[in-house]
């Protein structure tokens, strides 16, 4: 025996016409509908009489189960476009199709039932998974399990029509970089341990920093305390996790805080969202020139720095040395750092109505700091947009 049934628990129906079925249940044979399922796609209706237990399918014509005046999708979309708890009817008429059981260990009836040859056309696992608070304001963190799970995102959601051809396709940005948090002062130290502590991350430093009290930018008007960490080095030992695609980066992330009394972009950012949290997400690019101009044609707003950035003798060296074009550098609004490996960023527009979060474009040639000279940089060009 591969599978222990405890008891019926109902029958499915797949019909084009839900409500003559649910009608004819209730009215005429006395069912009780006692559960719905609706979503913008389809009905799922359970009626009960006694323990007899029917779930009404809506079957769209074309068999596609749930699914009305769409096109057909493949097999594996249609468990999260409609069927919980079951498989579209691929039958070309209304039909009973399904006698649930419950049984006592779905896990190991599947795999005992596989190992005897059986099909589960449509089994794709299940996640679990938790959500728990940070201590970085309104930042939480959901822990997920997708190990069991062999469906492409998350179950519930439904791929978009040639979705996966689009992934395919060369992209501008590859992968998150970093995520920043502006945090309140003085609590760098006690976020990086609580990081530390439950998650096991670890410090990392950005530019001569190896002591407690981070990287330290204490210029007039800006009156920053940068500290970085990371929970798996995986991007530059070139080893990837089990999940992650292949040779996939791990995601710095940087506590950004102010020193006391400063007026700067964290302590906006604290005042706008009214709690620390993620201030903004840097995005991983191979050619920032090309990013910034497709997502600039696209409507993307980017901050400046003053045009004399690109002018000064030592930023002009700068770049030349590095094999850019400081033409194209001040078209796009890309800042470069050499530090002493080069780094590349460019800074959005806040996205939101208020003054909080944006985007960064940064690409790496070399560095894996965050250069100060940048930072500088981009206060200059937020102070000339303030201005
Ligand atoms: O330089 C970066 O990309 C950082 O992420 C560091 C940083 C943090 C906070 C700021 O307000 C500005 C810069
Ligand atoms: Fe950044």
């Amino acid at each position: 025996m591969a599978a222990y049934v405890r008891r019926m628990h109902h029958v499915s129906l797949h019909v084009s016409n839900v409500d003559k079925l649910a009608n004819d249940l209730s009215n005429k044979f006395k069912f009780n509908l006692f559960a719905t399922r609706l979503t913008e796609r389809t009905r799922q209706l359970a009626f009960r009489t006694g323990s007899a237990v029917f779930v009404v399918n809506e079957r769209a014509n074309r068999g596609d189960c749930g699914r009305l005046n769409v096109e057909p999708q493949p097999p594996e979309h249609h468990q999260a476009a409609g069927c919980l708890y079951d498989i579209p009817s691929r039958h070309p008429v209304d039909t009973a199709c399904n006698v649930c059981f419950e049984v006592d260990d779905v896990h190991g009836s599947y795999e005992a039932l596989r190992r005897m040859g059986c099909s589960f056309p449509d089994h794709q696992g299940q996640v679990t998974y938790a959500v728990l608070r940070s201590v970085v304001g309104n930042v939480c963190h959901t822990l997920i399990d997708k190990s069991e799970y062999l469906g492409s995102f998350l179950p519930g959601f439904l791929e978009t029509e040639g979705g996966q051809e689009k992934q395919n396709r060369p992209e501008a940005v590859t992968h998150v970089d970093h995520i920043t948090y502006a945090c309140a002062t003085g609590t760098s130290q006690q976020v990086l341990s609580w990081y530390q502590q439950l998650f096991g991350f670890q410090r990392f430093f950005i530019h001569n920093d190896e002591t407690d009290s981070g990287f330290v930018i204490n210029q007039k008007g800006i009156g920053l305390r940068l500290s970085a960490m990371e929970y798996w080095k995986c991007g530059e030992s070139g080893l990837s996790l089990p999940g992650a695609r292949q040779n996939e980066p791990g995601c710095k992330f940087v506590l950004a805080e102010s020193l006391p009394d400063q007026s700067n972009q964290v302590n906006t950012f604290l005042e706008e969202h009214q709690a620390a949290g993620v201030q903004h997400i840097g995005l991983y690019t191979g050619d920032i020139v090309e990013a910034v101009r497709g997502m600039t044609d696209a409507g993307v707003c980017f901050f400046s720095p003053p045009p004399a950035y690109y002018t000064e003798l030592g930023k002009l060296r700068e770049i030349e040395d590095a094999g850019q074009d400081a033409q194209k550098l001040a078209q796009h609004g890309v800042l470069l750092d050499a530090d002493p490996q080069y780094l590349l960023q460019v800074f959005t527009k806040p996205l939101f109505v208020e003054d909080t979060f944006f985007l960064e474009l940064i690409e790496r040639q070399g560095s894996s700091g965050f250069g100060e000279g940048n930072i500088r940089a981009l206060w200059r060009s937020v102070q000339v947009y303030m201005d």
